[in-house]
């Protein structure tokens, strides 16, 4: 079944656009999302298997998609990955910066080992990523990079490493914008907060468990989806994103606005409350 989008069937029609970590959970769903509306989604990861099995699904309902495995964080193989698909598309428009991941600790218990596996994962990987997408091929056609975060405002206990990696992403964004608007390339990021997708699986019991605690801190009243992340993403790829860059647009519940003084109003959280619907995934996704 094709993508349900809420955006224009033809919105990136004759487009190519990059997606890492496009073999799972919000990449797998953002592809989805730009193949339906007309991209060709080149979509990138570490296992393969992971990534043929979105091309099926994207191929089955007349999308167009080609697999890439690279780790992010190997500068030859993000180089040469890029090259591919340049030769092989004729170009990239869009860059979804999305590949990342972590594991929870402490602060006291991080290994340095630990805290430069993160942060090569989610600031160095990403910066490589867009670095060459720029060099290779936007810094002389212009493009869109959309950089996915995490929801780090007030700090984020338990993952310090991957927060100051994701500030330092927002960082590069904000600079990014700056650096490359003169060659037409917008650089924006997107922030998820507590999303239920198949990232949370890679979570031990306690975590999942602390996970669903969190879900009551949320003013929204739950988890978000991926799809309501790729709807953000795709609108900042779009021409309706034309005059933005160098914003991050938060996808989170209201989570940061949710201090001290704020109370959890008791709901019944299986049923849609006034106003805001229990949201569900495409069809095509569940
Ligand atoms: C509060 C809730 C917020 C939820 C919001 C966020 C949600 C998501 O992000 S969903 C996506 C979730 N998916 C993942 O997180 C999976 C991705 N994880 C990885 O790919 C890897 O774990 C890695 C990149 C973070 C690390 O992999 P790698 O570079 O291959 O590192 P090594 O396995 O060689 O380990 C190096 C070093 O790192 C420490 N370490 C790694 N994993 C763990 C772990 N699970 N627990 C504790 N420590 C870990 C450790 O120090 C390793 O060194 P050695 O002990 O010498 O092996
Ligand atoms: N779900 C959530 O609540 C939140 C998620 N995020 C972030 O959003 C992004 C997507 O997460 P989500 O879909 O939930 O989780 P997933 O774990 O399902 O997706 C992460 C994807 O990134 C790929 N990936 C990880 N490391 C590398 C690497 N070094 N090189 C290439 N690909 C890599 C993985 O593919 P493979 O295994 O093939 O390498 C995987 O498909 C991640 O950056 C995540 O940290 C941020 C905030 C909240």
């Amino acid at each position: 079944m094709k993508y349900q989008s809420i955006y224009h069937p033809e919105l990136f029609k004759g487009q190519t656009i990059i997606v890492t970590g496009g073999g799972s959970g919000i990449g797998r769903c953002t592809a989805h999302e730009l193949a339906s509306l007309g991209a060709t989604v080149a979509i990138v990861g570490r296992k393969v298997e992971k990534l043929d099995r979105v091309k099926e699904e994207i191929t089955a309902v007349g999308g167009r998609v080609s697999c890439h495995a690279c780790d992010i964080r190997e500068e030859s193989l993000v180089r040469q990955m890029m090259a591919d698909v340049i030769a092989r598309h004729g170009g990239i428009d869009g860059l979804v910066n999305n590949a990342g991941g972590q594991y929870p600790s402490q602060l006291k218990d991080l290994s340095t080992k630990g805290w430069e596996a993160v942060i090569r994962n989610n600031l160095t990987g990403g910066f490589i990523v867009a670095r060459e997408a720029y060099n290779q091929w936007m810094a002389t056609h212009g493009g869109s990079i959309v950089n996915i975060i995490a929801d780090i405002w007030g700090g984020m206990p338990t993952m310090a490493h991957t927060g100051a990696a994701r500030a330092g992403m927002l960082n590069f964004t904000e600079t990014a914008a700056c650096e490359w608007a003169h060659s037409g390339v917008r650089v924006n990021a997107v922030a998820p907060g507590w999303i239920a997708s198949s990232g949370f699986d890679t979570y031990d019991a306690p975590m999942q468990a602390e996970l669903r605690r969190l879900k009551e801190k949320v003013p929204l009243g739950r988890y978000g989806n991926e799809a309501e992340v790729s709807a953000a993403i795709v609108f900042l790829l779009s021409p309706g994103a034309a005059f933005v860059t160098g914003s991050c647009v938060r996808v989170d519940g209201g989570v940061p606005n949710a201090r001290h003084t704020w109370k959890p109003v008791p709901t019944d959280r299986s049923k849609p409350f006034d106003g805001f619907p229990l949201a569900t995934l495409p069809e095509c996704l569940q």
